[in-house]
């Protein structure tokens, strides 16, 4: 939901080493596509391991205002009787997707060729962040959209009445424009075409294709070429939702970087489209192993174990890996700062257009902490000062973005002097029981009293 609480300032610092198990909660692209999937569906989809993070939170009260049924059963199994493809009825209220990129864009997407209309907002964070990727595409369907200059929210969608299907290529690689598309999609006659240069995440297709709906994904000259045959009946389905690889990366680089520490982070879903983090960290020589490796419900899933990993070295990270590890920058630019020589990191100008610019955030609160970093409109440099000579003692802005909150909390691990977030709520959005988790593995992180 838009707007925020009394901001909760946190510290971590240096302490004992981090040991035992880590359960992280369920992946945030799965848990809002089985909430928007399961209200597109005919009949009862049944969801276990959802995660309960106000981004999702909030997804599902969209979906009960667009009239599914979604309700929580006492065992944490979430119950979503669907109304079907084109099924959506108009809210009599506006949306409110709170802090989340993922919610606003799909749900657009899954409304744009209905015949009704809703307006969207969200928090400070969300109502800067831009909307046009987003309703560019779905304009070619018939859907129309007024937001603020920019093509920011608050903004009202028209649904298309009488849809036509459409192909797109992917200016900027997207996971979020390319879901959007192919929601919209599902409800138009005919094929509707997304082709990606650049391949992202593929839970979309993955689950629409558990689902009943025909799509197929092939290697093509231009990209991948992701064809999506409209109108389908989509079937409900019994979820269980694997445990976040983006959540998972805060207990495995605090482990990497916090002396003497051996941390399990079991039942990890491992995408490929999802790993690359794991794939940087084992090149810079972290003490990183999959174990028990397997697939459940489609998605290739290991436990962790992540040791201290006190002689890493700085890597290039292949630009072409970025959009498997676009959430991950955050956390590998800390663990950069404790390994020896730079860590570079190009083609990813889509994290300025994050929660925050991900990049200025990380580099502000690095430079602090006595760290060095070099910055480009699509690039930037952190280099690496190694185990133990990172001084810390910096207090910075989380500017509404979990993942800078996390980040600064896991570097205070490992830093000579403690860091400080000016307000670690924005964590309750995508890992509520952050604090909790990495306390039970020994870390020193907690909340400060605000000075009276
Ligand atoms: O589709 C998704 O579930 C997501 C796609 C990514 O965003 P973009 O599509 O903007 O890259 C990612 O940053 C976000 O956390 C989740
Ligand atoms: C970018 C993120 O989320 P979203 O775009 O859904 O707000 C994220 O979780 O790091």
């Amino acid at each position: 939901m838009s707007g925020h609480g009394e901001p909760i300032p946190m510290i971590s610092q240096r302490g004992a080493p981090l040991t035992g198990e880590a359960h992280v909660p369920g992946d945030k692209s799965i848990s809002h596509r089985s909430l928007i999937l399961g209200a597109l569906a005919v009949g009862e989809t049944r969801v276990t391991g959802l995660l309960e993070g106000q981004d999702v939170l909030d997804t599902a009260a969209a979906m009960r205002a667009f009239g599914a049924d979604v309700t929580r059963e006492g065992d944490g199994t979430w119950s979503i009787h669907g109304v079907g493809t084109g099924g959506f009825g108009e809210p009599d209220k506006v949306i409110d997707c709170g802090n989340s990129g993922t919610g606003v864009r799909l749900i657009m997407g899954a409304m744009a060729t209905s015949p009704i209309a809703a307006t969207f907002t969200g928090d400070a964070s969300l109502c800067s962040r831009p909307m046009g990727r987003v309703t560019d595409p779905l304009s070619l369907f018939g859907t129309r959209a007024v937001g603020r200059t920019g093509g920011r929210l608050p903004m009202t969608l028209v649904g298309a009445a009488d849809p036509v299907p459409v192909r797109y290529t992917l200016p900027v690689p997207s996971a979020q424009v390319k879901s959007a598309i192919l929601l919209a999609g599902l409800n138009a006659p005919g094929e509707t075409v997304v082709i990606e240069p650049e391949p992202t995440r593929d839970h979309t297709e993955r689950m629409l294709a558990g689902f009943g709906a025909t799509v197929t994904s092939e290697a093509g000259p231009e990209g991948r070429v992701i064809t999506l045959k409209g109108q389908p009946e989509l079937r409900p389905q019994t979820i269980v939702v694997p445990r976040d690889p983006s959540s998972a990366a805060f207990p495995v680089c605090a482990a990497l970087i916090a002396e003497g520490s051996d941390v399990l982070v079991p039942n990890i879903g491992l995408n490929p489209t999802r790993a690359g983090l794991y794939a940087t960290l084992r090149e810079m020589g972290a003490d990183l192993t999959f174990e028990n490796e397997r697939e459940e419900g489609g998605e290739p899933v290991a436990d962790l174990r992540a040791r201290f990993s006190p002689a890493m070295t700085g890597v290039e990270v292949p630009p072409e890996r970025a959009a498997s590890m676009i959430d991950e920058y955050p956390v590998l630019s800390v663990v950069a700062a404790f390994a020896t020589g730079p860590t570079v990191m190009r083609g990813v100008k889509e994290l300025r257009v994050k929660e925050s610019d991900r990049i200025d955030a990380m580099a502000a609160g690095l430079r602090a902490a006595g760290v060095e970093v070099e910055e480009g409109p699509d690039w930037w440099i952190v280099h690496g000062r190694g185990m133990g000579g990172v001084r810390g003692g910096a207090a910075v802005a989380s500017r509404l973005d979990h993942r800078i909150a996390m980040s600064f909390l896991v570097m205070g691990l490992a830093t000579q002097r403690p860091m400080r977030v000016d307000d670690g709520g924005p964590i309750a959005t995508s890992f509520p029981v952050f604090e909790p988790l990495m306390t039970g593995l020994g870390a020193a992180i907690g909340r400060e009293m605000a000075e009276a």
